[in-house]
């Protein structure tokens, strides 16, 4: 067995094999426990002294050993990105549901069922490799296809639109965005100053505010996540033909989201939420899903929008033109070592294949130039792409030879026209059966200017738009974001000039953002948009797999009806939810009730807390539930549960918890209960009955209607 097959999949079958698994293969070292080597293969002695004079001598230079040991730890650390530093990936699968010829030669995309191998690397971006991963911030979304003809990049994030228009203020916008220069503060946080600062002069910010300050800001997990390629590419088919094209993400559990109070919690309770949940879920077998969709536009209306195309502040409306569903992935084997895959693999806009090509959006431009300019640097030197997770699965063959990090010994020649290489050197325009990347053949005609187009100028009428497409407790959450950020903001400046830009989004949003920050409320702007677009809103993104990987805490103690809880965990099991026993100490508790025995306990309580888990369940049996009311660590616990809106559950007098945890009596056992998702049958439902419910009920997510919630 191969140290892949190994650790793939530990709770579930081992995921298939495909030619980019066994392409690393070549490169993976097996684990080994021979004899300690140096880097030239020599066989050491000791590695636990330096060489010395004496005992209690200096240690001597002569030491090679010891040398080669510090110097490379002395460099084991790259440059982390510049931004999107700290990521987590996973390798997997890419499925072409039909063939797509009809608008792309893009070869992976033309026969339906057609496999291609993918590494998909997620990330946020404001904060350093070290910072947590449930910060506000957008998350980046991209993916390598390693297809037949090269491969294809689709670097994208969970937010369809961005900050700027042109990538010329990039730098601008990073400068502004990261820790301040001067005190290298705040670590994964946007509420600062210069942000804002740079933000509230920048009006094409807008509408991406309004996303970055909703919900889709703090995913509940990676894999709950759309993506979106964000600018309009061009899918161009083999007689030539081009077709605009916006590519989508979706992921089969659904788009969810944690509360803002539950993220804070979360960053310091489990700073790894997100990494450490991509890799639990791939290491149990529950690979997630997300389909690709596109939304295509033909050349003949790139003008018919009241936006346009080629600005990346805008969407286009899932109303206007639908997303046509492509393919699925499947992400089911975790990297091997995060180095040498996560960190090195480098991903970038232009590395397109046959079939896909860009448009003239002034942001995608100067991406095409800056991620290669970038990983020249991170990665050191011009070889990267020889990195065991870089490599095409397409043959390699080109005329550019040495620089840092060669590692093929090239025979022959490598220039052209060349009449003495037999055959050595590349030939540009050979297909061999394979596809020409034959750049598009648009007609430019223009001056040069520094100027930004008319159709670019209307920065509000989505940010509006996404704004009316919310449901109440969206809009909330907005407003609360926004007050939070611009609260830490000390510029009374900033903060007037941010809700100025706001006034032209809605004037209710603007009055409640100043209401909260203490400026005067501005004068809402005279026209302001009306359109709405329901597909913006996570109540219709619950997605198709219910409640699989969600997972339930059952707080247990000695007492607790054991019978029960096998009864909820067999019932909510069975629908690919994971429920977790957790009790004041590891091992066992002593269990009543019909399973009488003992109780396996999952997880020491003090380990864990709330926001690691969708719901929370109390069981019945007196003694247990005498001793958790009794707990401040379970009462907190449910408390919690309930503040951040998600389902809480009793059994029989498990209802004492909740009452001890503060939790509105009218509801802990009131008709209506359910409709809060506090479930407990009036302490008479069966187990089975209120698994059902507490399934239903995770599946809703969160209930954001209950009283006194947080965040
Ligand atoms: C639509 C707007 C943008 C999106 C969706 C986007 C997305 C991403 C993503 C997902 C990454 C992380 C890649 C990884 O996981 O390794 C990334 C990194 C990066 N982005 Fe962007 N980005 C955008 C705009 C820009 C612009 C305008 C620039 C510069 C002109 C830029 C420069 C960079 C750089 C330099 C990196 C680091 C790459 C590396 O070190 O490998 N991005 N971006």
């Amino acid at each position: 067995m191969s140290a892949h097959q190994e650790s793939a999949g530990r709770g579930g079958s081992p995921a298939p094999r495909d030619v980019k698994d066994e392409q690393l293969d070549r490169f993976r070292a097996a684990p080994r426990s021979d004899a300690l080597t140096t880097d030239q293969g020599v066989r050491v002695d000791d590695t636990d002294n330096a060489l010395r004079a004496g005992a209690r001598g200096p240690t001597l230079l002569e030491d090679f050993h010891n040398r080669e040991k510090l110097t490379h730890f002395d460099h084991e650390r790259i440059p982390e990105r510049v931004v999107h530093a700290r990521g987590a990936g996973a390798y997997g699968y890419f499925e072409t549901y039909d063939s797509l010829a009809d608008h792309t030669c893009a070869d992976f995309l033309s026969e339906a069922g057609r496999r291609t191998p993918v590494f998909v690397r997620f990330s946020t971006v404001q904060g350093p490799r070290g910072s947590a991963d449930t910060v506000r911030d957008v998350r980046g979304f991209a993916t390598k296809f390693y297809t037949r003809e090269g491969n294809y990049d689709l670097v994208g994030n969970n937010i369809p639109v961005f900050f700027i228009q042109d990538a010329i203020k990039f730098p601008d916008f990073v400068h502004a965005v990261k820790m301040e220069p001067h005190n290298e503060m705040p670590t994964g946080a946007s509420a600062h100053d210069t942000f804002w600062d740079f933000c509230s002069l920048q009006p094409e910010s807008t509408h991406m505010l309004m996303w970055l300050m909703s919900d889709r800001a703090i995913p509940r997990s990676f894999r709950m996540m759309q993506g979106f390629g964000v600018h309009t590419f061009r899918f161009v088919t083999a007689e030539g033909r081009g077709t605009f094209v916006k590519f989508h993400w979706k992921p089969l559990l659904g788009v969810h989201s944690q509360v803002w109070d539950e993220a804070q919690i979360t960053a310091g309770r489990d700073p790894d939420f997100h990494r450490r949940d991509l890799w639990e879920a791939i290491e149990a077998g529950a690979y997630p899903e997300w389909e690709l969709g596109v939304q295509l536009v033909p050349e003949k209306d790139e003008f018919s929008f009241d936006f346009d195309l080629l600005d990346a502040t805008k969407i286009i409306p899932e109303e206007l033109v639908p997303v046509r569903p492509v393919g699925r992935m499947v992400l089911n084997r975790n990297p091997h070592n995060f180095f040498a895959e996560t960190e090195q693999v480098a991903f970038h806009t232009a590395n397109v294949v046959p079939g896909i090509d860009f448009t003239n959006d002034p942001l995608l431009q100067g991406r095409n130039f800056s991620y290669l300019d970038t990983q020249l640097i991170r990665l050191g030197g011009p070889n990267f792409s020889q990195l065991p997770v870089n490599r095409p699965v397409a043959d390699v063959h080109h005329n550019h030879r040495d620089g840092f990090g060669q590692q093929v010994i090239h025979p022959g020649t490598n220039y052209f026209p060349n009449s003495l290489g037999g055959g050595c050197p590349a030939h540009a325009g050979a297909g061999g059966g394979r596809g020409v990347f034959r750049h598009y053949a648009e007609k430019v005609d223009g001056d040069k200017i520094r100027m930004r187009s008319e159709s670019f100028q209307d920065h509000y009428s989505q940010a509006a738009m996404f704004w009316n497409s919310m449901s109440d407790w969206e809009q909330r959450h907005i407003v609360e974001a926004f007050r939070f950020e611009l609260g830490k903001v000390n510029s009374v400046q900033v903060r007037e000039r941010m809700t100025g830009n706001l006034a032209h989004v809605n004037g209710d949003l603007a009055a409640l953002v100043a209401e909260g920050i203490g400026v005067p409320a501005p004068q809402p702007a005279d026209s302001i948009s009306t359109a709405s677009s329901p597909a913006l809103s996570q109540e219709n993104l619950r997605g198709t797999q219910g409640i699989r990987t969600r997972k339930v805490a059952v707080l247990a103690a000695d007492g607790t009806d054991a019978g029960q809880v096998e009864a909820v965990r067999e019932r909510l099991t069975a629908k690919g939810a994971i429920v977790e026993v957790l009790a004041a100490r590891d091992g066992t508790v002593q269990a009543a009730g019909n399973g009488n025995g003992t109780l396996s306990v999952d997880r020491a309580l003090p380990t864990m807390a709330s926001v690691l888990y969708d719901a929370v369940l109390v069981p019945d049996g007196k003694e247990a539930v005498t001793t958790l009311a009794a707990d401040p660590a379970a009462v907190r616990f449910v408390e919690e549960t309930y503040r951040h809106g998600k389902p809480v559950a009793a059994l029989g007098e498990g209802t004492r918890v909740l009452t001890e945890a503060n939790l509105p009596e009218a509801l802990v056992l009131g008709e209506s209960a359910p409709d809060y998702g506090i479930l407990t049958g009036n302490g008479t439902a069966s187990p089975a009955d209120l698994a059902d419910a507490l399934a239903a009920a995770l599946e809703l997510h969160r209930f954001p209607h209950r009283p006194g919630l947080l965040g």
